[in-house]
Parts: structure tokens; sequence; C-alpha cells
């Protein structure tokens, strides 16, 4: 109970702004129980002056009082539940949206070490099992409280005496529910895991068919599914097997109870101290009371389920993104692009080496500086801390003289584009991809973008032209294609600094010349730090530095490095002996 409590006092704030909603629902949940309890009091005196004593004439007031009482009660309730589940709702939509928010801050490490269906599991059946706990807990509970008060009282003013009897046994449920409740717990929390693990398999596998298909490995993936699917299985197995099993045991403490009552009824009634249509309504009182009993006692269930989907949101929640934002940061300004690291280091979260150390470089305004060196040298890393997804652990890094973590991530974000290795492609048209580099730009803009990135004349050929739809994965264009795109997108920012992450990677030999001359374009007039084994346009680049384990091995023009003879001559000449040349 004590993990529902601090779920509960966690997620809770989020109601605000719904608290007038809340207090109206539980309005109409008490006046509801109300309506139900004046119903049952009407029975009763419909049995015994109308039944029991065969006259018509009494019949009517209380029908029509019921009637009444039966509509008030039908319009409250409706009027209650609609407010309660548009409540919830609105909860949950607020609760995604600041989870998702939440979650796009987080640095790349977060999203290594999580499995992507996990996450999207979290953001999707998790999030709705924690509005299950904190709205749809708060409305159950107060409604069953008042319920359970109302159908006591009046049972206690039919016979108080009778009432206590029956009382005596209502918290053998209680009993009962908490009994089962550490079984169903358990066995929803590792179902909420389970889907999680079934959702990345699935999209993992999705994501992987080529592999699948062409190495033969549907029996393997069908074994993944097959392990995660059992695992699930067996947890929801076991909390169906719980949850029915209280149910059950509450049947048996409820016919218990009832025929306790009518024992004693006919015994009271043979002593004719009780009437029939008392007797039958103290029964009623009875039969809605343990409802709400058992509700109490199942919504102890329900919460404790839900509290394993509450951890795995909080898990998130919990986590904090790499960089914040400065509290007061600097007032923008016109950036030249003059980019300085000076002795930065970094070591990835939980890592036991650096991945950088002591870096220290300056690249000026219109300057293209090439970052090369073998694989895992620290290469991104560089970029990754230049677009500051992460701080340096130690150094600094300066944007026209002002350290990174001074200006706002957004201003900062503006002003060094980043082309990733991996081209980024959203799903929509073509023109939207373009734009996303500056929202709001003109038709005559995007177009200018993708000319200088040599990609309007393709575009241009497609029967949608730039309204050809695009998205991840897409078989559309070609890896040079989309690579044009990304630059067009780049041109579009017009951001005066620019992170080049192998923008040639992945593209045959051809397809890189191609972007090529677009690229050349892209840098002309910005600070450029081109990550890249390809060192075709080393010899234009006003510096070069050459990095292995984390470490700034070399700094130079192309002809200095190789006169030195040194790491870069190495990576230059490659076996045949021929140094890279000028390109054209
Ligand atoms: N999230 C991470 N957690 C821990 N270590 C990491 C993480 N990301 C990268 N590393 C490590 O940091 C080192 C540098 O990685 P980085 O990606 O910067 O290399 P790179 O030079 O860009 O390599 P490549 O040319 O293959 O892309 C590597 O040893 C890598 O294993």
């Amino acid at each position: 109970m004590r993990e529902v409590r601090a779920a509960f006092a966690r997620f809770w704030p989020l109601t605000r702004g719904d608290r007038a909603w809340l207090v109206l629902i539980v309005g109409c949940v008490v006046v509801a129980a109300l309506a139900e309890t004046a119903a049952i009091l009407l029975f009763a005196r419909l049995t015994d002056h109308a039944l029991a004593a065969g006259s018509l004439a009494a019949f009517w007031g209380p029908a029509g009082a019921w009637l009444g009482v039966a509509a008030i009660g039908a319009a409250v309730g409706y009027l209650g539940n609609s407010l309660a589940v548009w409540t919830a709702e609105r909860f949950v939509l607020r609760l995604r949206a600041g989870v998702f928010r939440h979650v796009q801050d987080l640095p790349p490490d977060f999203f290594q070490r999580h499995r992507r269906g996990d996450l999207v599991e979290r953001l999707t059946g998790d999030v709705e099992a924690i509005e299950q706990m904190v709205v749809s807990g708060a409305v159950g509970t107060v409604s069953a409280v008042f319920s359970a008060v109302f159908y006591a009282a009046a049972a206690l003013w039919l016979r108080w005496d009778l009432a206590l009897v029956t009382f005596v046994l209502a918290p053998l449920l209680l009993v009962a529910a908490r009994h089962f409740s550490g079984r169903i717990g358990q066995a929803a929390k590792e179902e909420r895991t389970a889907d999680g693990a079934i959702t990345s398999v699935v999209e993992e596998s999705l994501g992987n068919m080529v592999l699948t298909q062409a190495y033969n490995r549907r029996y393997a993936e069908d074994l993944r599914l097959d392990r995660e699917a059992r695992a699930w299985m067996r947890a929801s197995v076991r909390g169906a097997r719980a949850s029915e099993m209280y149910e059950q045991v509450v049947e048996v403490v409820e016919t218990l109870c009832v025929l306790v009552v009518i024992g004693l009824g006919a015994w009271e009634i043979s002593q004719g101290r009780m009437s029939l249509g008392r007797l039958l309504a103290f029964a009623a009182f009875l039969g809605y009371l343990y409802p709400p009993i058992r509700s109490l006692g199942g919504l102890g269930l329900t919460l404790t389920a839900a509290t394993a989907g509450a951890e795995r949101i909080q898990e998130v929640l919990d986590t904090e993104p790499a960089v914040t934002e400065p509290a007061e940061p600097v007032p923008a300004w016109p950036v030249r692009g003059r980019v300085h690291f000076q002795g930065a280091s970094f070591r990835y979260p939980g890592a036991e080496r650096d991945s950088l150390r002591d870096v220290t470089f300056t690249a000026g305004p219109g300057e293209l500086v090439i970052v090369t060196g073998p694989s895992g040298a620290g290469k991104s890393t560089l970029s990754r801390l230049l677009t500051r997804f992460y701080d340096p652990t130690a150094g600094v890094i300066r944007l026209d003289g002002v350290p990174l973590p001074d200006m706002s991530l957004e201003f900062l974000r503006e002003n060094v584009a980043l082309l990733p290795q991996e081209t980024l492609i959203l799903r929509g048209t073509i023109r939207e991809n373009i734009e996303c580099g500056r929202p709001g730009a003109s038709r005559a803009d995007i177009e200018g973008a993708a000319r200088d990135a040599a990609a309007h004349d393709f575009v241009s050929a497609l029967p949608d032209g730039y309204d050809t739809r695009i998205a991840p994965g897409t078989a559309t264009l070609s890896g040079g294609q989309l690579q044009r795109v990304a630059i067009a997108r780049a041109m579009l920012r017009a951001a005066p600094v620019l992170v080049l992450d192998e923008p040639t990677a992945g593209l045959d030999s051809i397809a890189a010349r191609r972007v090529v001359r677009p690229l050349r374009r892209l840098m002309a007039g910005r600070t450029t730090i081109m990550i890249t084994h390809d060192l075709s346009l080393a010899p234009d680049a006003d510096r070069i530095l050459v990095v292995d384990g984390g470490r700034l091995l070399e700094a130079g023009t192309h002809d200095e490095l190789l006169a030195r003879g040194c790491a870069y001559a190495r990576l230059a000449m490659p076996e045949s002996g021929s140094p890279v040349t000028r390109s054209a």
C-alpha cells in the first residue's frame, strides 16, 4: 500500500485544474447513492402498505415517489459518470503529454539502454494504468465509501441489531482483499514488463525483416516472441486466477451474510417483531451494501495492479535530462560561428573510461575542420557535445566565446545544424521534410534549398513532386537522394555552424560523389565540423584533427600532416601509397 500512496502522491498534482470537476463528480455520486437509498425505503413502504395490505390506493403515492427518485438518480448518475470519463481522459492526455515531453529531453544513452518497444508500452499502456489509479481510483473510492455509509445507515435505521450482526462479517471481505493484493500486484508487474518485451520483440523484428528473411531467422524470431508471450501468459493467468479466487471467496462470505440475515429475519417475523417489507428492504440494503465494500477491496487490488504501471512511468520521469537550460540564458546575438573546445573531456554515464580526453581546438567562422580517426575514436561524441546532447565532464566548449550551457538550447540548435550519420526522415511529404529545417519557410525558399542540394531535379521528376510522401525506411528515394533531402533541410536552416557526421557513409562512390557538390555549397561561408573517414575533402580543409582513443593526436592542414608522416599520413595514404589529392 506504501507504493500505491507514493504513486498517488506523485501523480495527483496532475489533476490540478480538474479538481472542481472531481468535487462535482463526487456530488453526483453522493446524490445517486441517496436516490438509491430512498428507492429501497420506498420499496419497503410499498411492500408493507400496498402489497401486504392488498391496497391499490396505497400503491400510487410510493410508486410515484419511487419513479421520481429513480429518474433523479438516473440523470445524476449519467452526469457523474460522463464527467468522470471526461476528467479521466483529460488526465491521461496531460500525463501522456508530460511523459512524452520529458522523454524528448532525454540523452541518447537513455534510448540505447531502453528497448524502443518497452518505451512505447510505457507511453501507452502504463499511462492508462495510472489513470485507473488516480482518477478512477479516487472517484471509485469516494463513491464506494459514500454508498457504503448510506446503505449501512439505512440498514441501522431499519434494524440496528440485525445490521450490527451483518457488519461483523463485512471486514472479512477486506481481509480477503488484503490477502490477494500482493499476488495480483506481483502478477501485474510481470505482465506490464512482459507487455513491454512483446512490443519490443515485434518492433525489432519488423524493423529487421531483411535480416530475418535473408538469414532464415524466422524460427529464432518466433522463439523470441514465444518466450516473451509465454512470460506474459503466465503472469496474466496468475493474476486472473488470484482475482477470480478473490471474487469467489467474496461470494461465499456474502452468501453467509445473507443466510444469517434471512435466518434472523425469519425468527423475528415469527415473533411478530418485524414485517416482511422491512425484512426485504433490509436484505436489499445488504445487497447494496456489499458491492461497495467489495469494490473497496477490489479497488485495493486494482490500485496495486496500476502501481506496477505507475512505477514504470516514474522510472522514466526520474531519469534526468543530461543537459539543463540555463536559468538566465545569454540574450540572442548574431552568431559568427567561432567554435572553441577547451580541454573538453567526456565520459558516458555508466561508462568505465572517457570517450574524449582533454580535446582543445578552434574552428574560426567559415572554416572547414575535418575530424577523422579510427572507428570508436570519439568523433561522434565530439558532435554530441557541440550540439549539447551532453555537457563535457571537464573543460568547456564555446560558441563565439560564450560557453554553450549559458545559451538556451533552442538558440544553440538554431545556430548549430547537425547532419547526422543516419538520414533522419519524418513521416510526411518531401516538402515537409525540408521545411522542418526552418518551419514556415516559403515554397520558393524550400525549392531553392532543394536546388542547392541537387535534389530539385529528382524531386520534380516524381509524379507527386514535393508532395510525395516519404517515411523512415522509405523505398521511394535512394540513400543518396534521401541524404540530399537532408542536406536541403540543413541548407534551409542556414545555421552559421554545421556539424556533418559521416555525410557520405552508407553511400556508394557514385552517390557519395553526387552529394559532395551540394555539401560544398552547404558548407560555403559556414563553420563546418565534418566528421568523416572519407578524406576526399581533406585537402580543402582549414584544419584536420586526428582523434584516437578519445585524444586529439594531430592537428594541422592536409599538407602539414602529410609532411609529418604520422597518424594522418597513414590514414590518408592507402596501401598504394598515393596520397589523397585536392579534389575538383
Ligand atoms: N552511450 C554510450 N555509453 C557508453 N559508451 C559509449 C556510448 N556511446 C559511445 N560510447 C563509446 O564512446 C567511444 C566513442 O564513440 P563514438 O561514437 O564517438 O566513436 P566514433 O569515433 O564516432 O566511431 P565511428 O567512426 O565508428 O562512428 C566508443 O568507445 C564507444 O563505445
